[in-house]
């Protein structure tokens, strides 16, 4: 089965939320006490997906809000470069910074990551920053989770979405929870399950799910059953290195493979997961082949040292690909 998207579309996505910086740990397989030093990325989920999808060749947009300082340059610099449009990154002007995320690589297995994120520029984007002209433009609006977590942030997704409805496009949600950010899980159930109710495609991993149901142990043919009744065509549920599941309206259900490699930190695995999975989507690939796409990718990522430069080529992944089948 295939997702069908809009052809006249000049991006094929837009993203909305945080563009910030990872501070990756140089010295793996030590605590972060003893990392003495770090290497500097661009991070936030929404700007990997918009920089592994430009990567893969794919037209990318970003809707986000830069601190007023060189790590905000930074950032709109390296977007740029990669190829995608920051003309509605827009710049701070009271004063709030870039967020940071410190990486600590204790283990291959055993990573995590240390935020600083109190007064972050990327949550202070206003609702009359979005624009309809601009979201009009494009077949997808991905939203990341976590610009749900506070105002003005939430209003302008919230805006963001009911634009992309009322234009024909369609509405990718990430879950991308990170609990600092938010007051409480109930607050974070509440947005959570208001905007995935309006989304075409919902993404997240099974602790997601079970974050935006409120529930301990939730189960997959619960939270489909319930999101199936609103507007979700599609629903993409990871288990980390189990694999993932993909489950149709119509009924099916998919399986995508995890590609075992030679892992250096965990982290990365969504990002780079979901830029190759809607890559393929656009490509007019269907669901199942997107899997592939998306579990290479993310074994590609998660073998290398950063999230966002780290994302692969199309010949990369279908590189993977070919030689596992
Ligand atoms: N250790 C790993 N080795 C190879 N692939 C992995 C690994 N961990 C995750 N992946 C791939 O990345 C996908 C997303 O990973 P997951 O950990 O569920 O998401 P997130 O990074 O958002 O928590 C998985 O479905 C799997 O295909
Ligand atoms: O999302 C963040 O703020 C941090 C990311 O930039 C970081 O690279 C990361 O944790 C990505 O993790 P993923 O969800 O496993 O892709």
């Amino acid at each position: 089965m295939k997702v069908e998207f809009r052809t006249d579309r000049e991006f094929d996505i837009i993203a909305i939320g945080r563009a910030c910086m990872d501070l990756n740990a140089i010295e793996y397989n030590r605590p972060m006490e003893e990392t003495m030093t770090f290497k500097k990325y661009v991070g936030g989920s929404p700007a990997n997906i918009a920089i592994g999808t430009s990567k893969l060749g794919l037209k990318a947009g970003f809707i986000g809000k830069l601190a007023d300082d060189q790590h905000g340059r930074f950032i709109e610099q390296y977007m740029a470069g990669v190829g995608v449009d920051t003309s509605q990154m827009v710049v701070d002007n009271e004063g709030h910074k870039t967020g940071l995320a410190f990486t600590e690589i204790l283990s291959p297995q055993e990573c995590s990551i240390l935020m600083y994120r109190d007064n972050v520029a990327d949550l202070y984007l206003d609702p009359s920053e979005v624009s309809e002209d601009y979201i009009k433009r494009s077949k997808i609006l991905l939203v990341s989770g976590t610009a749900l977590a506070k105002s003005p942030s939430r209003e302008a997704v919230l805006k963001a979405v009911q634009l992309a409805k009322k234009n024909d496009v369609k509405v990718i949600f990430e879950l991308d929870y990170r609990g600092y950010t938010w007051a409480s899980k109930e607050e974070t159930s509440v947005y959570y399950t208001l905007v995935a109710q309006q989304s075409d495609v919902v993404v997240g991993t099974r602790d997601e799910f079970d974050v935006m149901e409120n529930v301990e142990e939730g189960n997959n043919d619960a939270t489909i059953a319930s999101l199936f009744k609103h507007s979700p065509e599609l629903v993409v549920i990871k288990h980390g290195v189990e694999g993932s599941y993909a489950y149709t309206k119509s009924g099916e259900t998919f399986r995508g493979h995890a590609y075992l490699t030679k892992v250096l930190k965990t982290f990365g695995a969504g990002d780079s997961y979901a830029s190759a999975f809607l890559y393929a989507l656009i490509s007019g690939k269907d669901i199942e082949t997107a899997l592939k796409y998306g579990s290479a990718s993310a074994a590609i990522v998660v073998s290398k040292h950063s999230s966002s430069e780290a994302m692969p080529t199309v010949e990369e992944i279908e590189q993977l690909i070919a030689e596992r089948s």
